[in-house]
C-alpha cells in the first residue's frame, strides 16, 4: 500500500512513513494511491462484530506490512479501552429514520479521540521500534489539541506543542489543554484565529531545516492515519442499520473537512452511503463552495460551535485532488491561488463534488433552537456542533432513507451555549469534575512564525 501527495511532487511512502511524515514535502496531503475495496459480503460479515473487530477489518488493508496482524490488533484494543461506552460509538434514535451517532465517549469527550487514541498507540510502537523521538506540533480550534495531549502526555520520546486561538475555545476545551502537568505538554494561546494556527503549522512543515532539527510530526488531520481511523465508525453504524442491504445517509458537522472526508473514503471502499451532507456553522466557506460560489476565504467569525470556526478546510484539498482527476499540478495551482484569496472550481470538478457531497448551514439562532427542540422531542442534549448537524439533516433529509447525524462532542464541553439554548447546564463526567479547580499552564504568544518556532526550539527536551 503506497501513499501519494495531493500535489504530486513528494516521494511515495508506505503507511508508517506517511504517518510519521505528516505534511508531504511538496506541501500536499498524503492519500492512498489506490482505495482498497470491500465486497458486499465482506461488509455484511461485519454485523455483530465488536467495534475493535470492525476497526481491524476496515483499516487493515490500508496499513500494508507496517504492523503485523497481531500487533495491529493489540494497538486497536489499547486505543479503545479507555472509552466509557461498550459500543464505543453508540447509535441513538432521534426521530423516525433519524439517528445520532454519539462519538463523544472517549477520554476527552469529542470524536477526535477515535483517531487520536489510535495514532497515539501507532506512534509509540513505531517510535520504539525505530528508537526515534519526535516533536508534535498541532493546531486546534479546541478538540484536536486536548485529544492529542491526552494521547501523548508523559511520553519520554515525544514533546507536544498545541497552538490554539486565544479566547476562541470554550473554557472546558482550554482547561483540557492547560491543566495537564506533564513536562512534555505545552499549550500555546496564539493571538489569532484557527486558520492562523493551521497556517503556521503548515509553514513549520515547509521549513525543512526546522522540520529536521526538531523532528517535527503532525497529528492534525493532515495526517492520513487520523482520517483512516475515522472511516471505521461509518462502517460500524451503517452495518448496524442494515448495510449492505440498505443505504444510509450521513450529515457531518464540518470544519476542517476531515470527518466528512472519512465518510467519502468509506463510500469509496464500498459502503452503500446514499448522501454525505456537509453541515457548517456561519463559517460557511464549504457550503458556499459546494453550491458553486467558488472557494474564497474570509475572516473567521467566532460562533457558539467554536471547533468549526474554520475558513481554510485542510482536507478539502484531498477532495479537490480526486475532483481534478488526481492531477497534482492542478491542485498545486489552486492552493497557490488560495494563498491570494481563493479560486473558482472548474465545471468538471464541481460536478464530481456535487455527486459526492450535499451541504447546508445553520445560523447561530437555528443552532440554539435545535438544541432546545431536540431536548424536548427526544431527550437528547446536543452540543452546538452536533446541533448544526441535526438542523441541516432535518432540512435536507429524505424521510425514506435512514439518516445518521454525527454527534461530535459532549454537551458538557460547551456548557454556556447549551444552557443558553436549553436552560440545562450539562455537568462534566466525574473523572473531570475538578477541572475548574486545577492550575493552568499556558503561554500566550504572538501570531508570528519566528516567535512560535523559537518557543518550540527553546522548550523541546534534548
Ligand atoms: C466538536 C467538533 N465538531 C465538528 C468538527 C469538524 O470536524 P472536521 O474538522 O473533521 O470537519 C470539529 C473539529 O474538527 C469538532 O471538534
Ligand atoms: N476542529 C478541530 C480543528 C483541527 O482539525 P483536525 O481534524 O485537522 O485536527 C479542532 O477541534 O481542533
Amino acid at each position: 500500500m503506497k501513499y501519494i501527495s495531493t500535489r504530486g511532487a513528494a516521494p511515495e511512502l508506505n503507511f508508517e512513513e506517511a504517518m510519521l511524515t505528516g505534511l508531504a514535502r511538496d506541501g500536499g496531503l498524503y492519500v492512498p494511491a489506490q482505495i482498497p475495496q470491500m465486497s458486499a459480503d465482506e461488509i455484511a460479515a461485519l454485523a455483530g462484530l465488536t467495534y475493535e473487530e470492525v476497526a481491524q477489518r476496515v483499516m487493515r488493508p490500508f496499513i500494508g506490512d507496517a504492523f503485523s496482524d497481531d500487533e495491529f490488533g493489540e494497538i486497536i484494543a489499547r486505543a479503545y479501552d479507555q472509552f466509557n461506552h461498550a459500543a464505543r460509538a453508540p447509535l441513538v434514535q432521534l426521530d423516525s429514520n433519524h439517528f445520532l451517532l454519539e462519538l463523544f465517549h472517549g477520554p476527552t469527550l469529542a470524536f477526535k479521540d477515535f483517531a487520536m487514541q489510535l495514532i497515539g498507540q501507532l506512534f509509540q510502537s513505531a517510535l520504539a521500534r525505530r528508537g526515534e523521538r519526535i516533536t508534535i506540533v498541532g493546531a486546534t480550534s479546541g478538540d484536536t489539541g486536548s485529544a492529542a495531549i491526552e494521547a501523548f502526555r508523559g511520553l519520554d520520546n515525544v514533546d507536544v506543542f498545541i497552538l490554539f486561538p486565544h479566547g476562541r475555545v470554550s473554557e472546558v476545551q482550554r482547561r483540557q489543554m492547560t491543566t495537564p502537568s506533564e513536562s512534555n505538554v505545552h499549550a500555546l494561546a496564539v493571538d489569532g484565529d484557527f486558520d492562523d494556527c493551521q497556517a503556521a503549522l503548515k509553514d513549520m512543515f515547509n521549513d525543512f531545516e526546522f522540520r529536521e532539527e526538531v523532528g517535527l510530526a503532525g497529528v492534525n488531520s493532515i495526517n492520513w492515519a487520523r482520517v483512516l481511523a475515522q472511516v471505521v465508525y461509518y462502517f460500524s453504524s451503517t452495518v448496524s442499520l442494515g448495510a449492505p442491504h440498505r443505504k444510509v445517509s450521513f450529515t457531518v458537522p464540518t470544519g476542517n473537512f476531515g470527518d466528512i472526508f472519512a465518510g467519502y473514503i468509506a463510500k469509496r471502499i464500498g459502503l452503500p452511503i446514499d448522501r454525505l451532507i456537509v453541515a457548517t456553522n456561519q463559517n460557511d466557506i464549504l457550503h458556499r463552495s459546494l453550491t458553486g460560489q467558488g472557494y474564497r476565504k474570509g475572516q473567521v467569525q467566532p460562533s457558539i460551535s467554536p471547533s468549526m470556526d474554520i475558513q481554510v478546510s485542510s482536507n478539502f484539498e484531498r477532495a479537490l485532488f480526486d475532483a481534478y482527476g488526481r492531477d497534482g499540478d492542478a491542485v498545486t495551482q489552486l492552493m497557490d491561488e488560495l494563498q491570494q484569496g481563493g479560486f473558482e472550481i472548474s465545471q468538471g470538478a464541481m460536478q464530481y463534488l456535487r455527486e459526492q457531497f450535499d451541504s447546508g448551514r445553520a445560523s447561530e439562532e437555528e443552532t440554539l433552537a435545535t438544541i432546545a427542540q431536540t431536548l424536548t422531542s427526544s431527550g437528547e442534549l446536543l452540543c452546538p456542533h452536533s446541533a448544526v448537524g441535526v438542523k441541516v439533516a432535518n432540512a435536507l433529509r429524505d424521510p425514506e432513507v435512514p439518516m445518521i447525524t454525527l454527534a461530535t462532542a459532549h454537551p458538557a464541553k460547551f456548557p454556556d451555549a447549551v444552557e443558553q439554548a436549553s436552560g440545562v447546564r450539562p455537568p462534566l463526567p466525574p473523572a473531570m469534575a475538578d477541572m475548574y479547580d486545577r492550575a493552568e499552564r499556558v503561554t500566550r504568544i504572538a501570531n508570528d512564525l519566528g516567535a512560535l518556532k523559537g518557543h518550540i526550539k527553546g522548550h523541546i527536551r534534548a
